[in-house]
């Protein structure tokens, strides 16, 4: 594309020498800031982003290119159609619609094969609410008449990382002395096992979580829960009615539900046009809304449906969104930078940097363009990324002084739950100073007057000189917000998922399938009829048959 080499040319000639500091520095350093960043009220209740994008490799020219590239590319145009519930997601044939789910406007229309989604997202929504309630409230009894007090979610990336993450960070509206919530999703059984050790069956409450319900990890837990739960019934209890005391289901796929022994009214529905990766607005939600309560739930849609009408609304050049999909862009494709860091200051946020490892690496991990042939540029990065300051003190080193480039986002609310004492402050002191140190490095002369300041001998500063330099120019977004709530937590996910959205047009690739997750699947299904006796095989590979033979002659199989 004519837009792509044009910013090849300009990151030949001017990008990849453009020093950061040099340009804060510079005469008109002191606007650096207010040219590139945007401080943006999403709405009243989600309140002021500012997304400070300054500590860039970038200048005007490099903006207007990348603008230049995101309208060529038909960003706009391709936005629109996903929200009007267009099959963008052609290689499954489904609408791209979890937008729909967040949707407030009370007179939404928004249309799959011509019948309005709206009222059945409602009605889920309104049956969510019911239940919610009537759990929260002791309404609904477990098999002996006592309150739940414990919901176990089982389920499996998308129908597990949203409600884990999005229940962690929003621990403070909740009340775990009331409701607890617990997550299992690995096969291997010590995840069921230790979270099941110290609940009891009587106050436990169990989500099924599955689009497909077909997922081998989630079903295989899922009986295996049941089991444990018959287990701790008493002698004579009605096992039946138990089951439906305490199973529900979250899926779109009902025979498989009522097949597994849940109860239709028990089962909250969705539709295939919700991605997995996508599907935390939908019923998937349900341990968040018993967790939280359904209002708080509520506002989380809110919030990200206020996101949306900024995704849709804004000018380009303004749209969060669409600036943090050109900046990764333009280190992506252009620095050939690999991964990319996203670092919440904010404990809350801990699984927040792995919820958008699916979002982003299962969405833009594609090498296919959308008319069939092999993308011949880089598509999505590696996500990676822990709380700070626990990263500071971990791997932030490569990040400093590492031979890589790794651009990081940085997020962090003006106000904490928990200020205790001077806590936030020293946390945000943190915050600001790595993205300055970052963006500034330490040269040689620097490096050398502090040494000297320190009395060291000629000689010895000459020895660790060379280790003590920082080469700055390290790229940094710092997303800053009011306050972690329901409503600025949607709106954070929902700007990540536009973000993705715009990154995966412009690499031409549909974000919304993941093919790439089905080879594995398959050969585990035909390798595990071969663990069933201790008899060698010979049908793979010399490597996955002597691994294979070698747990069969150590197994006690
Ligand atoms: O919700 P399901 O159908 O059990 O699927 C769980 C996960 O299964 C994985 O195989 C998919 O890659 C994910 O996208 C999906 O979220």
């Amino acid at each position: 594309m004519e837009q792509f080499n044009k910013l090849k040319e300009h990151y030949e000639k001017t990008g990849k020498n453009i020093n950061m500091r040099r340009e804060f520095e510079s005469g008109n350093g002191a606007n650096r800031f207010k040219e590139f960043s945007v401080e943006s009220k999403i709405s009243d209740q989600v309140g002021v982003f500012l997304l400070d994008y300054s500590k860039n490799r970038i200048n005007h020219e490099t903006l207007e290119l990348l603008f230049e590239l995101a309208r060529a590319s038909k960003v706009e145009d391709m936005r629109n159609k996903m929200f009007e519930g267009a099959k963008i997601n052609f290689t499954e044939d489904r609408a791209v619609l979890h937008t729909a789910l967040r949707n407030r406007d009370p007179n939404a229309v928004i249309k799959v094969d011509g019948e309005n989604v709206i009222p059945s997202v409602r009605a889920v929504l309104e049956k969510m609410r019911s239940f919610t309630e009537r759990v929260r409230s002791g309404q609904w009894k477990g098999f002996n008449g006592k309150k739940i007090t414990d919901v176990v979610n089982i389920g499996i990336g998308g129908s597990d990382l949203g409600p884990v993450m999005v229940t962690q960070a929003l621990k403070s509206y909740a009340n775990d002395k009331e409701m607890r919530a617990h997550f299992v999703s690995n096969i291997d059984g010590t995840h069921l096992a230790e979270t099941v050790k110290c609940l009891n069956a009587e106050t436990t409450l169990f989500i099924v979580a599955s689009k497909t319900f077909t997922t081998q990890e989630t079903i295989t837990n899922a009986q295996s829960a049941r089991q444990w739960f018959i287990d701790q019934l008493p002698q004579g209890t009605d096992q039946k009615h138990a089951i439906g005391q305490h199973f529900v289901a979250l899926s779109t796929n009902e025979t498989e539900v009522t097949k597994f022994g849940i109860l239709k009214e028990n089962m909250f529905e969705f539709w295939d046009w919700v991605g997995g990766r996508y599907s935390v607005w939908s019923a998937i939600g349900l341990s968040v809304a018993l967790y939280i309560g359904m209002d708080n739930f509520e506002n989380l849609l809110e919030g990200a449906y206020h996101m949306d009408k900024h995704f849709l609304n804004t000018p380009l050049e303004k749209n969060l969104p669409v600036i943090l999909a050109l900046l990764g862009i333009w280190y992506n494709n252009f620095f050939d930078c690999q991964t990319h860091a996203i670092l919440p200051y904010d404990q809350y946020l801990s699984r927040f940097p792995a919820y958008f490892q699916q979002g982003d690496m299962e969405s833009n991990g594609k090498s296919v363009q959308r008319n069939g042939q092999r993308v011949s540029h880089s598509t999505g990065p590696i996500i990676w990324g822990e709380p700070g300051t626990n990263g500071q003190h971990a791997f932030y080193q490569l990040i400093h002084q590492g031979q890589k480039i790794i651009p990081c986002d940085f997020i962090a609310s003006v106000e904490s739950h928990n200020p205790l004492g001077k806590h936030h402050q020293i946390l945000l002191s943190n915050f600001f100073a790595q993205t300055e140190a970052l963006m500034k490095g330490k040269n040689h002369d620097e490096v050398a007057a502090e040494l000297k300041k320190e009395g060291l001998s000629e000689e010895r500063i000459k020895e660790i000189l060379p280790h003590k330099i920082f080469d700055g120019n390290r790229p940094t977004n710092s997303i800053m917000m009011h306050k972690l709530t329901p409503h600025s937590l949607g709106s954070l996910i929902a700007l990540y998922e536009h973000k993705i959205f715009v990154q995966g047009i412009i690499w031409n690739i549909n974000s919304f399938d993941q093919w790439g997750v089905e080879l594995g699947k398959q050969l585990a299904k035909s390798i595990l009829p071969e663990l069933s006796n201790n008899s060698p095989i010979s049908s793979h590979d010399s490597s996955t048959n002597g691994l294979i033979n070698f747990y069969k002659s150590n197994s006690k199989l």
